[in-house]
């Protein structure tokens, strides 16, 4: 029995004996047709096909069995289109033709082929019902809901029969369940995890663990939108090769979700190319040099120079400062400095600490109360944790983490854009008006409303549609949340339309973007920004590093920190003086 024996000494017998057992239940031929649509137009739902403009037209896709596809798109909104399309979001026209239509190889009389496709989105993340959550819990002791393990949440039936130490006789389809679950925690570097609770996962583990629950439920066709985003190096190559595999096996068949300027894995053979509403499809070598070209574009930006100025004074400092979980040390003797001028690129894999660091710069972390002693301190602003009160750092801090967005109140029937943006005056979750003062002080008309209206346009359209080149990621709200003539003029009109856009109903990379504009408009002396380029396209990207870099985006005296593993997307390069620090298992290292 698997749990009698060492798990090294029988993972290539399961790796087989999974094979085996896949074979046996997929009954087509490498040549079988996954995805077929001849030549077709696509509109959404409910769009008359007459007069409507298709989201894609002449449209044609098919994927073969022995193919590896992945869907490269400019932004996730046009990216996440190609999914939903997938999904059967879409209305494909004409339906491609039976036997089988969209999915031949599902075409199993009497099944509902969309049943066994899945999509596991990292582009897509959402608080349940939109409301605000204490995303600060995990820092803290684990309260009892949160306690469910990432085990729990895995595999319920299973966990029983662990923590009793006896297996009760299990059919032979979950046999190969339980096999394929240890083969893949092992792979993907999840075991020592298992028993932790969920909650204190990192961002990185948590979607090697959503990537793994995915797998685990067995889909035919598993569509994986963005899942290398937020994994280090290490836990990339990882993870790809896990996924080669199983899709080698066709079981199940993947495609992958990539960002234009991600790297493609090397196992892909064929794209689909989705820029600015025109798709190509084809073999990835026929299609390289298209994608180069946009890529160039890209690339032009890092070129663009910028004299950075002499550090200044120190903003935050730390002096041997640790962080422990009972007997887990998670920060080991953390001594940084973040001075005045400062531009620094925290790197470290998935796990390192990364998240936890920041947490204590924002003192959201309850252990940044008590770095105290005569060898260990944190000093924020010069006084220590206790000595500053919560709103003031929320005002000298902006930040943009995976945490902030995920919890950003989304809550119909939601801010606007303008809104948004404008609680970064005082960092804050809820509007206070046009320009975070309250009602009374907006209507006054004074210097200070000016003041900040003018900020918030400059910004707006500095990081807004415009400066991506396109409207095509916004339409203009069915009903407009306020009037128009409450926005000062003079705003763009794309930019106008975008300020009263709903913040929840914009692609999720806008959304970052409407969060990096927040953590922007008050110049804070501090800005932290983690994985804030996940779900924006080449153009979005391209635009918030020139308006960081050189566009006034951040006054010469502010501080900002980057924690991203891609290097490129860092708007500051060697010669801006950037400093390189990076976390490794809890300590923090310069590189040099
Ligand atoms: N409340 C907690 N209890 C126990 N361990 C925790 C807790 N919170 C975090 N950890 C552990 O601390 C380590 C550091 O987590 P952290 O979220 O800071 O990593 P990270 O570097 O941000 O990773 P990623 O790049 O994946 O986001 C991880 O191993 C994590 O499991």
């Amino acid at each position: 029995m698997a749990s009698q024996t060492s798990f090294g000494a029988c993972r290539a017998r399961l790796a087989l004996d999974i094979k085996i057992a896949s074979c046996s239940r997929r009954r087509y031929s490498s040549n079988s047709t996954i995805v077929n649509i001849p030549r077709a137009d696509v509109y959404r739902f409910g769009a008359a096909t007459q007069r409507s403009t298709p989201v894609f037209r002449d449209l044609e896709w098919t994927i073969k069995a022995n193919e590896s596809w992945a869907v490269v798109g400019t932004g996730s909104g046009e990216k996440s289109t190609v999914f939903d399309m997938l999904m059967g979001h879409l209305r494909i026209h004409p339906a491609p033709p039976p036997p089988g239509g969209l999915y031949p190889f599902l075409s199993t009389p009497g099944t509902d082929p969309q049943k066994s496709v899945s999509i596991v989105s990292f582009a897509h993340t959402r608080a349940v019902g939109g409301a605000f959550y204490d995303y600060t819990a995990r820092y803290g002791a684990v309260r009892e809901e949160d306690r469910i393990t990432l085990r729990e949440s895995m595999f319920p039936e299973m966990v029983q029969d662990l923590k009793s130490q006896t297996r009760v006789k299990i059919e032979e389809e979950r046999e190969v369940d339980y096999k394929l679950f240890e083969y893949l925690v092992d792979k993907m570097g999840l075991a020592h995890l298992l028993d932790l609770p969920r909650i204190a996962l990192s961002n990185g583990q948590t979607r090697r663990a959503r990537i793994l629950k995915a797998l685990l439920a067995k889909p035919r066709l598993l569509l994986l939108d963005e899942p290398l985003t937020g994994l280090d190096v290490q836990n990339r190559a990882t993870a790809l090769d896990v996924l080669h595999e199983l899709h080698s096996a066709n079981d199940p068949h993947i495609i992958l979700g990539l960002r234009m300027h991600d790297p493609v894995p090397q196992w892909i053979t064929h794209l689909v190319i989705v820029n600015e509403g025109i798709v190509k499809t084809g073999p990835k070598d026929s299609l390289r040099e298209y994608q180069a070209r946009i890529n160039e574009q890209a690339k032009a930006a890092r070129d663009e120079q910028l004299v950075l100025r002499e550090q200044g004074k120190p903003l935050v400092e730390l002096k041997n400062v640790s962080v422990t979980y009972g007997p887990r040390k998670v920060l080991k003797n953390i001594t940084w400095t973040i001075a005045q001028g400062g531009r620094y690129h925290l790197q470290g894999s998935n796990g390192s600490g990364k998240t936890t660091l920041l947490s204590l710069l924002t003192g959201d972390h309850p252990q940044s109360y008590t770095q105290l002693g005569p060898e260990r301190h944190l000093l924020l602003f010069g006084s220590p944790r206790s000595k500053i009160a919560t709103p003031t750092l929320h005002q000298k801090i902006g930040v943009v983490t995976p945490e902030l967005f995920d919890a950003f109140p989304r809550r119909a029937p939601g801010m606007t854009v303008w809104e948004v943006v404008g609680t970064g005056w005082e960092g804050g979750f809820v509007s206070k008006g046009l320009h975070g003062l309250g009602a009374d002080t907006e209507m006054s008309g004074d210097e200070e409303v000016k003041r900040r209206a003018a900020r918030v346009r400059e910004v707006i359209t500095a990081l807004g549609p415009t400066a991506w080149d396109s409207d095509a990621l916004v339409s203009p709200p069915a009903s407009p949340a306020s009037s128009p003539a409450a926005y000062p003029a003079p705003l763009d009109s794309l930019s106008a339309s975008f300020a009263q856009q709903r913040f929840r109903d914009l692609p999720v990379g806008a959304q970052r973007m409407v969060l990096l504009m927040r953590a922007l408009i008050a110049h804070p002396p501090v800005v932290l920004l983690d994985e804030v380029w996940s779900g924006m396209d080449g153009r979005m990207v391209r635009a918030a590093r020139r308006y960081l870099r050189n566009g006034g985006g951040v006054k010469a005296g502010q501080a900002v920190v980057v924690i991203t593993h891609l290097e490129d997307e860092v708007p500051w390069g060697e010669a801006d003086g950037v400093e390189r620090v990076r976390l490794d298992d809890g300590v923090l290292r310069s590189v040099v």
